[in-house]
Formats: structure tokens, C-alpha cells, sequence
């Protein structure tokens, strides 16, 4: 039952409220405590997020206590299974030893409010994952808007101009305000995922499983993450992409195993990775667009 409903149902004695009609009053009550409904929907600026140790599959306990604060990048490798998507699945329902790994999970230093596990607006945490699609019959600049206007930002048609540059600078092929979401590929719509977790979502932590082979350029895409100061967990098999946050986890059988921060060394390896990378996709295209592949040899520069 709606309010005016439920009022009008009342005996008319309690109705006399000095000039108040049954429907303005339902609606001042309506605006009161959708008001109070968002403002406890919002999660406050977060200022850290500590996950404290569980156990391995055998039971052996994790060795490592992680304290991770808005604008850190953090990737996180390992074999396939050894348990890099638990740790992420961990970070995102907020867990207080209550799945397989006993991880907990303080925010701020304290455990979570049960209404930021449970509630799916309330949630601290956004997630992208390489099987992520948009199911929505609604043009990407409509979608958008939705989605500004529901966070009640002031000037809508900015915010929505600026997920999205942001999205179309991200992925390999240009797509426009008036494409369909339905008619996105999927390096299209993980960008445009990316731009809206970035720019349009509250969310202060963002958890990424395997973005390698959406055609997203990544790099920009990790950035725009930094410099709206929000914590990324980023899950990949990718060498390039794993040597690009501010710290790296390295998962075995289930359990944080070692913790690296890149030293300079490492990082001017690195900026050599990135280098055989790009002739790599130099290659590559020159494969695509059908060329033989020693003329294209031929002009590496290593
Ligand atoms: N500490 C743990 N205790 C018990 N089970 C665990 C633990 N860590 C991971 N697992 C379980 O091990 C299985 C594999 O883990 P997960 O899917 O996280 O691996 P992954 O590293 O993400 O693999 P891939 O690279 O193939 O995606 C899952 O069923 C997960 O729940």
C-alpha cells in the first residue's frame, strides 16, 4: 500500500494536520525517506580496506595482512585455480570468515556495516569481468543518463560527455552516444563499463577479472581508476598488465603466498616488456592486414 493510500485509510480525526492534504503530506513523508534512503546508500569516502589472513585450501595459515588505500593499483597472480578470483569474490561480498578462505575483510578498520554486504546498492564494490554484457534495449547516452540521473548529479549531460570520451579513447573501435548497448563488442562495452565505474559510479573499489584480450587500452583505463582515488584489484595472466600496479599478490593454493612491490629494476624491465609488446601488436596488425610477415619482420626495431 502507498502512503496516500494508507492515509486515506486512517479515521478523518487523524487526518486534521493544519492544512496538510493527504496527498502532500504522503509525498513531504515519500521525499523525507527517500532522501534518508540514499544518503545511507551512499558508502562514505572510504580511507582503507584491510584484509586480514584466512587459510590455504590445505589449511595452512595465509601469511599476509593487506592494507590497501584509495588510488592503489594491486594485481594479483598465480596458476590457473590457485585461487585469484576467490581472493577478489572475498574483497566483494566483504567477507568476515564466513566463506572457504576465512578471509576477513575490515573497512575503515572495523568490520563492515551488514547493509554494505548484503544491500546491492549499499556495496562498497564494482566489479568488471571479461563476461560482463550489457542487456539493456537503451542507446549508450541514454543508458548513461539513467544511470547520472539516478545519482542525482547536477549537470547530467557533462558527466554523460565525459564517461563517453573516455570510453570511446579506451577502446580499439570509435562508437557514438546513439549506439545501441546490444550492438556494443565487448572491448566496446568492458570500456564503456570501465568509463562508468571510473567516472559515474560512487563505488570506491573496483575488482577487475581478466580485461587482457577485450581490446581495451589498458593503461588508460587503470588511470582513470587512479585518479579518481579508488582501490583496484586486478586478476591476470597478462605480464604487461601484471607488472602495472603499485604492488603485485602472488596466490598459491589458495593463500596470498608472497607480496611484491616493483623495484626500479623491475620496472625498467618492464618498460622493455612493453616494448617487444608493441612490436608484437605491430605484428600482428601487419598479419591482419595481410601482409607477409618477414617484410613486417623487417622493419622491428627491438
Ligand atoms: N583459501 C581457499 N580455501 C578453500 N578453497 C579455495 C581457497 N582459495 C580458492 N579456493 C577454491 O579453489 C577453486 C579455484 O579458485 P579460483 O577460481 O579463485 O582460481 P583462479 O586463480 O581464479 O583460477 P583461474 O585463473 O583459472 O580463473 C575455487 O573453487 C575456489 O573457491
Amino acid at each position: 500500500m502507498d502512503l496516500a493510500a494508507y492515509w486515506d485509510s486512517l479515521p478523518w480525526q487523524q487526518r486534521d494536520l493544519g492544512g496538510w492534504t493527504a496527498d502532500s503530506l504522503a509525498e513531504g513523508l515519500a521525499a523525507f525517506v527517500a532522501a534518508r534512503h540514499i544518503a545511507a546508500r551512499q558508502p562514505a569516502a572510504l580511507r582503507s580496506l584491510d584484509i586480514l589472513p584466512g587459510r590455504a585450501k590445505d589449511g595452512s595459515p595465509e601469511a599476509h595482512t593487506l592494507h590497501l588505500v584509495p588510488g592503489e593499483v594491486v594485481c594479483i597472480v598465480g596458476p590457473t585455480g590457485s585461487g585469484k578470483s576467490r581472493l577478489l569474490a572475498d574483497i566483494e561480498c566483504l567477507a568476515q570468515g564466513d566463506t572457504p578462505s576465512r578471509r576477513r575483510v575490515l573497512v575503515d578498520g572495523s568490520a563492515p556495516d551488514p547493509q554494505w554486504r548484503f544491500s546491492g546498492e549499499a556495496r562498497l564494490v564494482a566489479q568488471i569481468t571479461q563476461n560482463m554484457n550489457f542487456v539493456m534495449d537503451l542507446a549508450v547516452a541514454d543508458f548513461l543518463h539513467l544511470h547520472a540521473e539516478s545519482r542525482a548529479l547536477e549537470d547530467a549531460d557533462e558527466a554523460v560527455r565525459r564517461v563517453l570520451d573516455a570510453a570511446v579513447a579506451m577502446a580499439g573501435e570509435p562508437f557514438g552516444a546513439d549506439t545501441p548497448l546490444t550492438q556494443l563488442s565487448g572491448g566496446q562495452s568492458r570500456a564503456l563499463m570501465i568509463a562508468d565505474a571510473a567516472l559515474l559510479s560512487p563505488k570506491p573499489v573496483v575488482l577487475i577479472d581478466e580485461i587482457e584480450n577485450a581490446g581495451v587500452d589498458r593503461g588508460r583505463a587503470l588511470n582513470l581508476f587512479v585518479e579518481k582515488g579508488k582501490i583496484v584489484l586486478l586478476s591476470t595472466h597478462d605480464p604487461l598488465l601484471a607488472l602495472s600496479g603499485h604492488r603485485r599478490l602472488v596466490i598459491r593454493n589458495g593463500a596470498v603466498a608472497r607480496v611484491i612491490e616493483a623495484s626500479p629494476a623491475e620496472r625498467e624491465c618492464a618498460q622493455r616488456l612493453a616494448r617487444f609488446d608493441r612490436s608484437l601488436a605491430g605484428l600482428r596488425e601487419a598479419l591482419r592486414r595481410g601482409e607477409p610477415l618477414d617484410e613486417a619482420w623487417s622493419r622491428l626495431r627491438f
